[in-house]
């Protein structure tokens, strides 16, 4: 990868350069010790771990005075993802006990001349995103304490949970359910991930057509800003900075505290999946159930393409929901193409609701449905066991060593004006063999989310999540990664090629002229964002968007 290319500065907005950092330094009010800047700037420009006496190590902690702990030696957490393809080592791992203690070491790196912050959710990025080579990383688990989260109503009854930036979305749902019956509306598939990290990118699943992504599921966050600054934002309340930081890639911010929508959480779930042979007729109905009005339609809507062949994870046996299910491939017509679709939809319930009552509810929303006769399967499960679904998953792929293979993942969402076009040109073509795990392919719609927040998305109001979540085992016994990874590369250029409206969902570019290709005309009110809320590009360098180093290049 091109670094060198990937690190710039915005044109149409300076962020504060060498002489005016300086000012800036000396304009600040409170006072550091001079002691630990220097300690801290030595300790970078000296590179040499090895000679970080425990002394020098208490003098900075002293200088910071943090509750939480500071650990130099033992930073490997920070320089690993779960996409395993970059790697680098931050200068120090902070494990903060608050709010306050995030502010003193942004205070501290605004002071330094090139020290850089990165906050670590549970580093599910894929591309280094939450990684600060030399920089301080703060690993916000440790200021997650489930008994921390605290369940509130606003005035007009509704119930929300405060939570911190660092809690797993898994152990809200626990805590929210097992305490008070209450749940999050909007979810993602996969519950080890923090509540910060996804409200960094959006947070999107089977919900995300009726509720809205995560992000527009929170109603008010606790931010420290690049300055330094610890801020109580809202739609209505340093509101600039609520929107920002919510799908900000970590630019504006790091997200302490957040205030979450939840709904009266059901006890059971029936969960179905069913097959189609045609793109059209799988799109059509999946675009049927998103846009139908609310109670009319399922509370969970996803799909997937796979691969029409007898191949273990790629084909056939990727479609049962249990091991007592059997998928019979000769319901799907022999002229079908390579890749057939699934159709994954659910449905919430309480325990007193009668059986039939739900059998008459499901068959009247599958009722026209153009699915394959005989490729319907379903089981019931408890709500919170269909939420952590992925988990048994997750089990499985450790044992088998794919878990900490390398993950080449491929994010997309696509509008539902090129999805056909993209169905005939990716999934058929470039991907008829799969792509050693799920392709995920699924409607949502743009209403549903905030133009003010900071993410991209394509122009028309129906767009596909488009995800390639690689699974394959480390090279020689699956791919070398660069192979995947020039895949995915090829899928990105046949779009552009193609003009097909979309965007890169958890989006990794190398250059000023793709990021400004993604952002498109929200560009400059990005690069706003940032000379306002982190003027010297202290913020999550790891997505190489602004670069506080240059001169390092
Ligand atoms: C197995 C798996 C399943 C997934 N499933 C889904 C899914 O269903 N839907 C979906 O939308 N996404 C999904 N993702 C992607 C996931 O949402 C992103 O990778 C997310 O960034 C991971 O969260 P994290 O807590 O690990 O964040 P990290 O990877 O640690 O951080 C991501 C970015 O956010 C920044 N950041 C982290 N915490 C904060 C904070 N508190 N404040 C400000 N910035 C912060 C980091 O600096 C970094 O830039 C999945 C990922 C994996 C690995």
């Amino acid at each position: 990868m091109n670094t060198k290319s990937a690190l710039f500065k915005p044109p149409s907005i300076k962020l504060l350069q060498q002489g005016e950092r300086e000012a800036a330094r000396e304009r600040e009010e409170e006072s550091w010790p001079a002691m630990m800047i220097a300690c801290l700037e030595r300790f970078v420009h000296e590179n040499e771990t090895e000679t970080r006496a425990e002394d020098d190590n208490g003098r900075l902690c002293r200088g910071l005075e943090l509750e939480g702990s500071i650990d130099y030696c033992s930073t490997g957490l920070a320089s690993k993802d779960f996409g395993g393809m970059q790697g680098g080592k931050a200068l120090a791992l902070i494990r903060p006990a608050g709010a306050e203690d995030i502010a003193r070491v942004v205070k501290a790196a605004w002071r330094s001349s090139n020290l850089t912050v990165a906050a670590r959710g549970n580093g599910h990025s894929i591309n280094g995103q939450a990684m600060t080579v030399g920089g301080l990383a703060i690993d916000m688990r440790s200021m997650d304490d489930t008994n921390s989260i605290k369940v509130g109503r606003f005035n007009n009854g509704s119930a929300y949970a405060d939570v911190s930036g660092g809690a797993l979305w898994g152990d809200v749902l626990e805590r929210c359910v097992s305490v008070y019956g209450l749940a999050p509306r909007s979810w993602t598939d996969y519950l080890d991930l923090t509540v910060g990290g996804t409200l960094s990118n959006a947070g999107v699943s089977g919900q995300t057509f009726r509720f809205g992504p995560q992000t527009s599921n929170v109603s008010e966050l606790e931010v420290v800003t690049g300055k330094g600054d610890t801020l109580v934002c809202s739609d209505t309340h340093n509101s600039e900075l609520f929107f920002g930081v919510l799908g900000g890639l970590g630019q504006f911010g790091i997200i302490t505290r957040a205030r979450i929508l939840l709904q009266t959480a059901p006890d059971m779930v029936r969960w179905i999946r069913v097959v189609y042979a045609e793109f059209d007729d799988f799109a059509r109905d999946a675009e049927i159930l998103v846009t139908r009005a609310d109670g009319q339609s399922f509370d969970y809507v996803e799909g997937f393409a796979f691969v029409n062949s007898d191949d273990p994870v790629n084909g056939w046996p990727s479609v049962p929901l249990d091991p007592n299910h059997f998928f019979d491939p000769t319901r799907v017509p022999r002229s079908a193409s390579p890749v057939l679709y699934c159709l994954e939809v659910a449905l919430h319930y309480r325990n007193g609701d009668h059986p039939s009552t739900v059998d008459l509810v499901v068959e009247r929303m599958l009722g026209g449905l153009r699915f394959c006769d005989g490729t319907r399967l379903e089981k019931d499960v408890r709500y919170v066991e269909f939420l952590m679904r992925v988990k048994e998953a997750e089990e499985q792929a450790k044992v088998n060593g794919i878990w900490d293979a390398p993950h080449p993942w491929l994010n997309l969402l696509v509008s539902s004006t090129d999805i056909a076009d993209f169905d005939r040109l990716v999934f058929k073509n470039i991907l008829k063999h799969g792509v050693g795990g799920p392709m995920l392919v699924y409607p949502m719609l743009r209403s549903k989310w905030d133009d003010r927040s900071s993410v991209a998305l394509p122009e028309g109001e129906i767009f596909y999540l488009v995800a390639l979540l690689r699974f394959s085992p480390p090279y020689p016994k699956g791919p070398p990664f660069e192979e995947m990874v020039a895949q995915n590369r090829e899928i990105i250029q046949c779009c552009i090629n193609n003009g097909f409206d979309f965007k890169l969902y958890l989006p990794h570019y190398n250059s000023e002229l793709e990021w400004k290709r993604h952002f498109g005309n929200q560009w400059e009110r990005f690069v706003e964002r940032k000379a306002c809320f982190d003027p010297m590009a202290i913020l999550s360098p790891g997505q190489k968007i602004f670069s506080r180093n240059p001169q390092n290049l």
